[in-house]
Parts: C-alpha cells; sequence; structure tokens
C-alpha cells in the first residue's frame, strides 16, 4: 500500500496567556502513518486533543515539534515546516478537510460554494454546476436552498453542504472531523457510503467520529491517542 501520511514525534503544547503563561501539554511525540485505501479513526476521551491532532495535520496548528509529512504531487512535504504558500497549494490539491462548522460566504448561493473548489481547479462552471448539483441533491438539500447562501440554513443542512464542499474535489486524503454530528440517520448513512466509497477509490482517510455505530461502519483501524499523553500542564 502506498503511504499518504507519515507524522514523526508530533507533540503541541498551549500556552495559556490567562494563567500567567502557563504551557498545557497535549500531544507528545506522536508517531502515525496512514496509507491509501485507509480510514484511520482517532479515538480517545474527550479533551485528549483529537482535533488538535487532525488539525495538527491540516497545518491549522503549528505543531511544538515533530513532522506531518504529507505525500502530494509525488514527493513528501512536511506541512509543519513548509512555507505558507505550499501548504496552501497541498491544501488546495491532496487535503480534503471536514469540520463541523460551515464557513459560509455572504452572498455566495450554495450551488456557487459547493462549485467553487473545483472551478478553482479550472473545471468549467457548468461541469462544476451539475457536480455540485448532484451532490446536493444525494445529501438531500431541497433544491429550494440550492440559489440562497446557506448562512440561515440548520446546522445538518450546513454540515451536509460543508461535505459537499470537499466531497467534489477527488483530494488523495480527507481529514473528517465529526462530519456525521449534526445528520439524520437517512443523511448520516449517504455520508458513510460516500466515505466508504472514497476510501474503497484509495483515499486515505483520518477521521473523529462519536458514534459508535459511524465508527464502526468507516474504521479500517482505530489510532488511539497514547494513555500517557493525558493533559498535563508543564512549567512555562
Ligand atoms: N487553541 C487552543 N488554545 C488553548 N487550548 C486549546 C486550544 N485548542 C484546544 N485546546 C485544549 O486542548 C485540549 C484538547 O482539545 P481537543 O479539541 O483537541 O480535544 P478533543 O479530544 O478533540 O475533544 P472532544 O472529543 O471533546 O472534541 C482541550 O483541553 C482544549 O481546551
Amino acid at each position: 500500500m502506498s503511504r499518504r501520511i507519515e507524522v514523526n514525534g508530533l507533540s503541541k503544547d498551549f500556552t495559556l496567556h490567562l494563567q500567567g503563561g502557563q504551557q498545557m501539554s497535549i500531544l507528545s511525540g506522536i508517531d502515525m502513518q496512514v496509507d491509501a485505501g485507509e480510514c484511520v479513526v482517532i479515538h480517545a476521551p474527550s479533551g485528549a486533543g483529537k482535533s488538535t491532532l487532525l488539525r495538527s495535520l491540516y497545518a491549522n496548528y503549528r505543531a511544538s515539534s515533530g513532522q506531518v509529512n504529507i505525500w502530494h504531487d509525488g514527493a513528501w512535504v512536511d506541512v509543519q515546516s513548509a512555507p505558507a504558500r505550499q501548504v496552501l497549494t497541498v491544501r488546495h490539491h491532496t487535503l480534503g478537510f471536514v469540520t463541523q462548522f460551515l464557513r459560509v460566504i455572504p452572498r455566495i448561493s450554495t450551488l456557487d460554494l459547493v462549485a467553487e473548489p473545483l472551478i478553482n481547479r479550472g473545471v468549467e462552471k457548468q461541469v462544476a454546476h451539475e457536480q455540485a448539483e448532484e451532490l446536493l441533491s444525494r445529501l438531500r438539500i431541497p433544491k429550494r436552498l440550492w440559489h440562497i447562501p446557506p448562512a440561515t440554513f440548520s446546522g445538518g443542512e450546513q454540515q451536509r453542504v460543508n461535505i459537499a464542499r470537499t466531497m467534489i474535489c477527488d483530494y488523495p486524503i480527507l481529514l473528517l472531523d465529526e462530519p456525521t454530528a449534526s445528520l439524520d440517520e437517512a443523511n448520516r448513512g449517504t455520508v458513510i457510503d460516500m466515505i466508504n466509497a472514497a476510501r474503497e477509490r484509495g483515499v486515505a482517510v483520518v477521521g473523529i467520529f462519536h458514534d459508535e455505530a459511524v465508527r464502526q461502519a468507516l474504521a479500517t483501524r482505530i489510532f488511539s491517542i497514547p494513555a500517557a499523553q493525558a493533559v498535563s500542564l508543564v512549567a512555562a
């Protein structure tokens, strides 16, 4: 199998500025490898650092030490030390990230928002819109909502728009932070099918899923944040 993610010795401390600069150690010395066609589920108690780890894979968080190597365009890129421009290129082509919350852009319709990542890749507007419509239908977003911005949508509707916006690009790596948290059973089933289909095509998936049934349906492997990682305060 081809390796897609290689994490070496990743540590993350947060500085608590309101506590006199005290340091809180969340992750320490994490090693993790993910291959194409795997769905690795990060599983640990609440507050143990699951989202912190996922955000570090996307370089949203700057690690205190360690590497996050992403297989991008035929070579390894350590997104923790790469220049910001290169990180953006890696995200644009290689890393899809679904968070629980949609970043709404004022006045942009749902259809345009979902089609946008494809259009940015040079796909013709009409083709991108057709694919966006297909995904929105599959995710049961009613047609009457397609031409208005999703700012006023329900939590579950926004979450599905967010999923469509990521799934429209065939990213080789998907990072998923609770993508099914606000969904009803039918939509949860659709999203599970989409993620499994992506994995079977060879996408490397890393996700956080609190729901045991969702974990069972998706995980090819569980990654536990080691017990020794229990959150600890370190002297400033
Ligand atoms: N930007 C930040 N600044 C300071 N502390 C942070 C920051 N982000 C996360 N933390 C702290 O790091 C710890 C781990 O948070 P994280 O969100 O990664 O946990 P989690 O395992 O995903 O939790 P949950 O399952 O409840 O979502 C928490 O104690 C949190 O308060």
